[in-house]
């Protein structure tokens, strides 16, 4: 079976690492300068509709709050989670402490042109014309290298760090799963490559992406991440305590998703949006940065076993409702989304063919996008 990071290394990233240190530019370079945000359409912050669903892990009722999260938003945030407030604290301060590390340091652990691993821009970057105000450090199985590069003191307990969160974060994104699962009347048995719960936790793929922006001479045309979607079954973020994530919600438009402390953000992504037939949404969302403060995240990108065919389940398809997409594995979903990028959802539709995609098949040309 190819191992996320095989998966990733066939449809490589075409990235131009420039790195600018952020903290030396007083002014915002035409490169960063993104003229158009669309920021007319933010809904009024505090009407009782913009707010993204808080659900309690312990709330006998959480499957079904998910569902309904998952249907009319495709995000939503959890509290009472399992995950010590502690090992939260500690990822962050990890990120925290990455980041601010001198340029030259942070270089000596670049993405390499054909890794996944590493230090650099955002993946999309490609597929913008304008360059994002952040810096992304992406970790698919063992830090250990670029660590040692880095802190060649002080590795070992970074990478005790990783090696808990990754722990934990992939209980909680297992048991997120199934909940979602079971609000769509859909059971264990009912997913034949699952296996038992103890082997699926074993062959689910994650990867961790750390993420900082810093604080920005002129946020109001700057870009921390271009709208996205990612391309998994579910995202689990941690954000410090400084706003900036955005979500897109038909007829309302960008809503800010206040951080919570303790909290963590769960988007649907796309190989869950496939697997619900379209029920479950699959969320567009931004960052925007600002002037004062840097704010940091943790994204824990959480999906099947990289070669397991993901398709509309058998339940939620009939007479009355035809299967929407077909079906890919992750590793396919990746080049799909490398060549198609926003679209690439449309490309795997089995019903709205969008003008123009054509040999989605053809999964191994081009550059990649990593959520
Ligand atoms: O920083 C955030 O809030 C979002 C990060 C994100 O969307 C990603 O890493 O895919
Ligand atoms: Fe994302």
């Amino acid at each position: 079976m190819p191992s996320l990071s095989e998966a990733y290394r066939a449809h490589p990233v075409h990235v131009n690492h420039k790195h600018p240190d952020f903290n030396s530019l007083q002014e915002l370079p035409e490169s960063y300068t993104w003229n158009h945000l669309d920021d007319h359409t933010l809904i009024k912050e505090g009407t009782t509709s913009s707010i993204v669903p808080v659900i309690d892990l312990n709330d006998p009722n959480a499957s079904k709050l998910i569902g309904h999260a998952c249907k009319t938003w495709g995000v939503y945030q959890v509290v009472n989670h399992g995950i010590p407030i502690s090992l939260l604290d500690e990822i962050q301060w990890l990120g925290q402490t990455l980041f601010t590390l001198p340029s030259h340091q942070k270089l000596k652990a670049i993405r390499s042109p054909d890794g996944v691993s590493g230090y650099g821009l955002a993946r999309i970057s490609s597929f913008f014309p304008k360059l994002m105000w952040s810096e992304g450090f992406t970790i698919v199985g063992s830090p250990l290298d670029h660590f040692q590069q880095l802190w060649p003191q002080d590795y070992a307990k970074h990478c005790d760090t990783v090696l808990q969160y990754d722990e934990a974060m992939k209980k909680l994104a297992g048991k997120l799963m199934w909940l979602m699962l079971d609000s769509l009347g859909i059971t264990m048995e009912d997913i034949k490559w699952a296996g038992s719960k103890a082997q699926f936790d074993e062959k689910a793929c994650a990867a961790m992406q750390l993420n900082s922006y810093p604080s920005c001479p002129d946020p109001d045309h700057a870009m921390g991440l271009a709208p996205h979607t990612d391309s998994t079954f579910l995202t689990i973020l941690s954000q410090n305590d400084i706003s900036g994530l955005q979500v897109q919600r038909e007829g309302s438009g960008w809503v800010t998703v206040p951080p919570l402390h303790g909290g963590l953000v769960v988007n649907v992504g796309d190989l869950f949006h496939i697997l619900s037939n379209g029920l479950y949404t699959s969320v567009l969302h931004r960052v925007l940065v600002n002037r004062t403060r840097q704010r940091f995240s943790v994204a824990y990108l959480y999906g099947p076993p990289s070669n397991v065919e993901i398709c509309p389940h058998e339940k939620l398809v009939g007479p009355t409702q035809p299967p929407l997409y077909r079906s890919v594995t992750w590793n396919e979903y990746l080049g799909t989304k490398a060549k198609y990028f926003n679209k690439a959802l449309s490309s795997v539709s089995l019903c709205a063919p969008i003008n123009g995609l054509f040999d989605v098949n053809d999964s191994n040309k081009s550059s990649v996008q990593v959520g």
